[in-house]
């Protein structure tokens, strides 16, 4: 039988692997590892979760997802790298022995299977879902800009073809010389995502309207009890809190900022990669509609995203041969704060 511990984590994976690997981990860790299906997507892949649990009912829990933008591979790759992680630590680190303990953690590694196909089989650099919009030639929506919170910002966007507000918008997108990108229209920075099809920050025609997004939070909104959303991102090496759709302050700011500060800071330890942290829209740039500022708006305190290597040097074209450290460096700050969950 295939063991999940001959997995080759230091390459990318497609799909099919990811999802088969899955399974062979369920089987490894019978009693702590299950699989579950919280939807389908728009190309009809199906939606899967894995859930980390030694028992109760309803525990406390930690929501963590990777690849929610399809090109950031190294996001995928640290999702696979953390489940065997967790599965092999329970029992033997005594901060994941005791977070399992009283918690579950879920973990959706493949968030947006459709657009992540397409990275494999078309275009490499491809971010969003991959649903027909209407009316236009331009397909996908960003299902980062989806979510119903700053959902479309406070000001209505508007098409302004400048490059500066391009760059205020995604600064890590503007290198990609993607023809749709240059060309798109940019909302003002203000809206933090736009209302056109073709750019690729399209906040899509409402609020969860993408299968992949509404299936996250139904999930959590039945749930009930989720304390924690991580969603992990490439590329900038940052961490980041709410909000992206205002620049005020959360209440929790101080001790979100402290967290950060410390998860940050254990990272760096590792191999000395240096991250920035704050809100978003202090950090990074506005940014309408996203995953943390959603789950924060409905009461989960800790919410958080990563942005993980590199700074711009390979950008989403990250060398398989950073996989393993990335993930290595990643998982300090990743406990940190499901530590900190767990004691607050
Ligand atoms: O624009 C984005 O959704 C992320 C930055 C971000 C991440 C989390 C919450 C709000 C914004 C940047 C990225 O990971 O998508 C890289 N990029 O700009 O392509
Ligand atoms: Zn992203």
């Amino acid at each position: 039988k295939r063991s999940s511990r001959t997995f080759d984590f230091a390459s990318y994976h497609t799909i099919d692997e990811i999802y088969d690997w899955m399974d062979v981990l369920v089987e490894d860790h019978p009693s702590l590892v299950s699989k579950i299906q919280i939807g389908q997507s728009y190309e009809n892949r199906p939606l899967y979760v894995l859930k980390f649990s030694t028992g109760g009912r309803n525990r406390p829990a930690i929501w963590l997802d990777t690849g929610i933008h399809a090109r950031e591979w190294i996001t995928h790759a640290t999702g696979v790298w953390t489940a065997n992680k967790i599965a092999s630590e329970y029992g033997q680190d005594p901060s994941v022995t005791a977070i399992l303990d009283s918690m579950d953690i879920f973990l959706e590694i493949v968030t947006n299977p459709d657009g992540f196909a397409f990275t494999h089989s078309s275009n490499r650099l491809w971010r969003k879902t991959r649903s027909i919009n209407a009316g236009s030639r331009c397909v996908g929506v960003d299902p980062n800009r989806n979510w119903d919170a700053g959902f479309g910002g406070e000001t209505s966007a508007t098409k302004k073809p400048s490059k500066l507000s391009a760059r205020a918008e995604n600064p890590g997108m503007e290198t990609l010389r993607d023809p749709l990108w240059i060309s798109s229209s940019c909302p003002a920075p203000g809206a933090g995502s736009s209302s056109d099809p073709c750019s690729e920050t399209y906040r899509g025609p409402h609020a969860h309207s993408e299968r992949e997004v509404r299936a996250v939070v139904d999930f959590i909104r039945a749930h009930g009890n989720v304390k924690s959303v991580i969603s992990i991102h490439s590329y900038s090496q940052m961490l980041l809190f709410p909000y992206g759709y205002r620049r005020e302050p959360i209440p929790d700011h101080q001790e979100m900022n402290e967290l950060a500060k410390k998860a940050v800071s254990d990272l760096a330890a590792v191999f000395g990669t240096k991250y920035s942290y704050g809100s978003i829209a202090t950090t990074i740039y506005m940014a309408g509609g996203t995953t943390i500022d959603w789950a924060y708006d409905n009461g989960v305190k800790y919410s958080f995203s990563l942005e993980l290597r590199d700074s711009g040097r390979y950008g989403f074209l990250l060398p398989s041969s950073q996989i393993v450290p990335t993930a290595t460096e990643t998982w300090p700050a990743l406990l940190d704060i499901m530590v900190h969950v767990l004691e607050h």
